[in-house]
């Protein structure tokens, strides 16, 4: 099936990068959001990410000008019902989830495929609660999206063969890869990310090493472009703990249990990057260590 445009439900740091290379490759995108704070905000990030492509010589203007035209905003979820692509990207919450596609379900247009960028949950229960099981998918961006080559696709227990093909056509038309991931607990990449970065908390929490040594060491030792305790507060440190909670229930193996500190600033609203505050303090001019 040809996709033209897309809905995406969540205007976050992920669905507002999911929209910004979705409109650049030339699909019509819908951006949906329950506050509008959030959506302004996007369109604000979105276009000042287009401009520093612009600056550093990636895009011609015109490019950017057609993409932020292509970006439509609607607190309604009804406006992207009928779009060939929804995209679902808000909180990594499973309860949060079911309720957008719940809602979303009755105006579906019949040929729409429905699909989560879910860090974690699993895509045969999320799609068990739609009338379109075999249109509905795993389409997992890498954080940040306009900068991450990779996109996993993972297919529930249902998934039909087109809609597969469909997914990996948009992939490509990004110019981003496919990886097929069975669908388990997290996927691939956080199967494995994940527990690296809890161990680092872990590591903080038992006094090995602090916040500095933690990430100068993986980032001078072992060439991460990020330390783990940074990388987390990126991707922030309530969808960490939301994906170490998913691969400990649904694994049923002590060795995911989320670490007491993880929880702890999670529990203080210190979520990192987005709340401006986690394992650095990113309220001055330079993140400073909280610990
Ligand atoms: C949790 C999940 O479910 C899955 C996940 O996403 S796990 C997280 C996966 N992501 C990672 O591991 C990211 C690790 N970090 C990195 O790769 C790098 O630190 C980084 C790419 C984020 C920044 O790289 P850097 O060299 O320190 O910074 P910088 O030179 O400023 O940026 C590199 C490029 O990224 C772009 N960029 C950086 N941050 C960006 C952002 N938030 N949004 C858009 N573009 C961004 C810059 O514009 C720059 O683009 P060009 O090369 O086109 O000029
Ligand atoms: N952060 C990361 O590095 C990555 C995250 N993901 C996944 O992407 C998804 C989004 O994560 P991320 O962008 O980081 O999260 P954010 O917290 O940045 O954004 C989530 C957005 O969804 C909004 N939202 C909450 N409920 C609804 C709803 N019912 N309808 C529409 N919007 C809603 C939130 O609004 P409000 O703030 O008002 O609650 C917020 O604007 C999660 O499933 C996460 O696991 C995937 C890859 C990487």
């Amino acid at each position: 099936m040809e996709i033209k445009s897309v809905g995406v439900v969540g205007a976050g740091q992920m669905g507002n990068g999911i929209a910004h290379v979705m409109a650049l490759a030339g699909y019509d995108v819908r951006l949906n959001d329950i506050s509008k704070d959030a959506l302004d905000s996007a369109v604000a990030l979105i276009q000042k990410n287009l401009d520093r492509q612009v600056s550093r010589g990636k895009i011609e203007e015109g490019a950017r000008d057609a993409a932020m035209a292509r970006i439509q905003t609607t607190l309604d979820l009804g406006d992207i019902a009928g779009t060939d692509l929804v995209i679902e990207a808000a909180t990594e919450r499973e309860e949060v989830k079911h309720k957008i596609f719940e809602a979303i379900v009755p105006n579906l247009a019949d040929h729409t495929i429905l699909t989560s960028n879910t860090s974690s949950i699993s895509i045969t229960r999320l799609a068990s609660r739609t009338d379109r099981p075999e249109k509905f998918m795993g389409f997992h961006f890498m954080n940040p999206v306009p900068v991450m080559q990779l996109v996993e696709l993972i297919r529930g227990i249902a998934t039909d063969q087109d809609t597969y093909q469909s997914c990996l056509g948009v992939v490509e038309s990004l110019g981003k890869t496919a990886a097929s991931a069975e669908d388990f607990p997290a996927f691939i990449v956080n199967r494995i990310l994940m527990p690296m970065i809890n161990e680092a908390v872990y590591t903080l929490y038992e006094g090995v090493g602090n916040v500095n040594s933690i990430d100068q060491s993986m980032k001078l030792g072992a060439n991460h472009p990020m330390g783990p305790l940074e990388l987390a507060d990126f991707i922030g440190l309530d969808t960490c703990l939301a994906i170490m909670n998913v691969l400990h229930d649904g694994l049923a193996d002590t060795k995911y249990r989320p670490c007491p500190l993880l929880t702890k600033y999670v529990e203080a609203g210190w979520l990192g990057r987005k709340t401006q505050r986690g394992f650095y303090d990113y309220r001055g001019e330079t993140p400073v260590p909280t610990r």
